[in-house]
């Protein structure tokens, strides 16, 4: 009975079962709709903007409405982060790293991270010639594989991106970068892949029923969840450990130098720790590949299923840049239409699906609603960036011109906030724009892209899981005439 009790004046959704909560409801209306965030906007059209859930033993609050939205955000009582089995075993089981933290040790953390990854040009004038750099490489790679036979060659492109992409944040934190046939970071980034699939935001089984973890690891996603896991621990403690014996006191290579410099220090704030650096470089492995990557694949899905919209671009591309040189972060505001692209990529993203949770602090009311204290709240994006309800015409289009008037870029609309807002906004907002716009448009400058001969066209649907992913889908190219 108790169960079924929802606390005074909690945001309005479907009744409570004992054990199961609200989840049969979840999990029927998410069948019907096809994914967590089609689920929670069909609910929130009966229960409201905020819509307070039971899954299991969690109590969950998903924002639906700009205003809703806005307001959690800024809220600093909704700044937290959710605890429990979930989360913390991304990162060796310790509550630790950027993402998943809060309170005083996340302040300290992000702006010391923050603050030391702009000495290796995050955010600055030469983080642009270092993903130039990196662009130039990848159509490079991309010629190699055109064939003299044929004149043409086939990637698969929904995670081409996903080293070089990868590479421009990991010079600045690691001092590396990787080849893009390099095995062991494919196979990595295809594990995560997988796990991100495999699991949603708002946990898997055996987080919302930590039990199952014993009785049905497989059943319940908790040994894919481990097993996915490893080898990416192994990986970064394998760099910070080869960091340690090769680093020289005072000569800072990077960020990872910078952390262990700290580490020496006498009197160091308690929240540096060996943990925590391995924590914060599975967070940015993660973050800083995986979002841009999957914006890239969204993006070449429609360039492929939009021929016309490549041309425009290239039409672009050629007043402005030419093909003497590649494109570069100075080109930017002369070309609205690729910016266009970038963003569109973006929208087709995040616009599928829920943010990183967050949990309320303090007992604390949103739109009127009280929240108590460690409930979960989760903003959904799905409605304000792909819903007609915000000013969208045709969301399911991808229009570059709608961020366009007079041949410049419009200021961006309010409901535009796929990198979040607030005190957690997304970090790596300049970083993966300036990759989205150098990567995309260097290989428009050089290929047209279409559908491999004997291939179906790129899926819309797109594969639901912790972040939205394209599905899989093969490229054909050329060089342009
Ligand atoms: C298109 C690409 C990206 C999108 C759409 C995106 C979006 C987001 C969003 C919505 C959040 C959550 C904000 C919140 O909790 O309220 C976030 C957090 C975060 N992002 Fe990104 N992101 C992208 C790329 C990146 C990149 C390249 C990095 C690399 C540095 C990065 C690092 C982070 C980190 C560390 C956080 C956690 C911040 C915190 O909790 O303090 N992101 N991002």
């Amino acid at each position: 009975y108790l169960d079924t009790r929802k606390p005074k004046n909690f945001p309005p959704g479907p009744r409570w079962l004992p054990l199961l909560g609200s989840a049969l409801t979840v999990f029927k209306t998410r069948k019907k709709t096809g994914d967590l965030p089609r689920m929670a906007n069909e609910l929130s059209k009966k229960y409201g903007p905020v819509l307070g859930l039971k899954i299991g033993i969690d109590k969950s609050v998903v924002v639906c409405g700009l205003h809703a939205i806005r307001e959690f955000l800024l809220s600093d009582d909704l700044d937290g982060r959710p605890m429990g089995l979930f989360f913390e075993m991304r990162t060796f089981g310790l509550r630790q790293g950027l993402i998943m933290t809060d309170q005083s040790f996340w302040h300290e953390q992000r702006r010391f991270i923050v603050r030391h990854l702009r000495e290796f040009g995050f955010g600055r004038r030469n983080m642009s010639a270092m993903i130039e750099d990196e662009a130039q490489l990848m159509v490079e790679h991309f010629k190699k594989n055109i064939t003299q036979k044929n004149g043409y060659g086939v990637v698969q492109m929904d995670n081409v991106g996903g080293i070089h992409i990868l590479n421009t944040l990991w010079t600045m934190l690691a001092g590396v970068r990787y080849s893009p046939e390099d095995k062991e970071v494919n196979k990595l980034q295809s594990n995560l892949n997988e796990l991100f699939k495999n699991a949603d935001m708002v946990g898997a089984l055996f987080s919302q029923f930590p039990i199952l973890r014993f009785i049905a690891p497989d059943f319940s996603g908790y040994n894919l969840y481990m097993n996915s896991h490893k080898p990416l621990w192994k990986f970064i403690t394998e760099e910070v450990e080869h960091h340690k014996k090769t680093f020289v006191p005072n000569q800072p290579r990077d960020l990872i130098d910078v952390y262990l410099q700290m580490l020496n220090e006498k009197d160091k704030p308690h929240t540096f720790s060996k943990d925590q650096l391995l924590c914060v470089c599975i967070d940015l492995f993660m973050a800083g590949s995986e979002t841009t990557t999957k914006s890239f694949g969204f993006g070449f899905t429609y360039l492929l299923l939009n021929p016309e919209v490549q041309k425009k671009a290239q039409a672009e591309i050629d007043v402005v840049v030419g093909r003497e040189r590649l494109p570069t972060l100075h080109d930017r505001p002369k070309m609205p239409y690729m910016e266009g692209i970038v963003y569109e990529s973006i929208r087709m993203f995040i616009g599928r699906g829920l943010g990183i949770p967050h949990r309320a602090l303090k007992d604390t009311t949103l739109c009127g609603y009280t929240i108590p204290k460690d409930t979960m709240v989760i903003p959904n994006f799905y409605g304000i960036l792909q819903g007609n309800e915000f000013g969208w015409d045709d969301p399911d289009k991808f229009r570059p011109e709608r961020f366009i008037e007079n041949d410049k870029i419009i200021p961006l609309p309010d409901n535009f906030i796929p990198f979040g807002l607030g005190k957690r906004r997304c970090m790596g907002e300049t970083l993966a724009k300036a990759n989205l716009f150098l990567f995309i448009s260097a290989l428009l400058q050089n290929f047209t892209f279409s559908i491999p001969a004997g291939c179906d066209p790129p899926s819309l649907d797109g594969n639901p899981g912790i972040t939205p992913g394209p599905k899989p889908f093969k490229a054909q190219f050329r060089l342009r005439d």
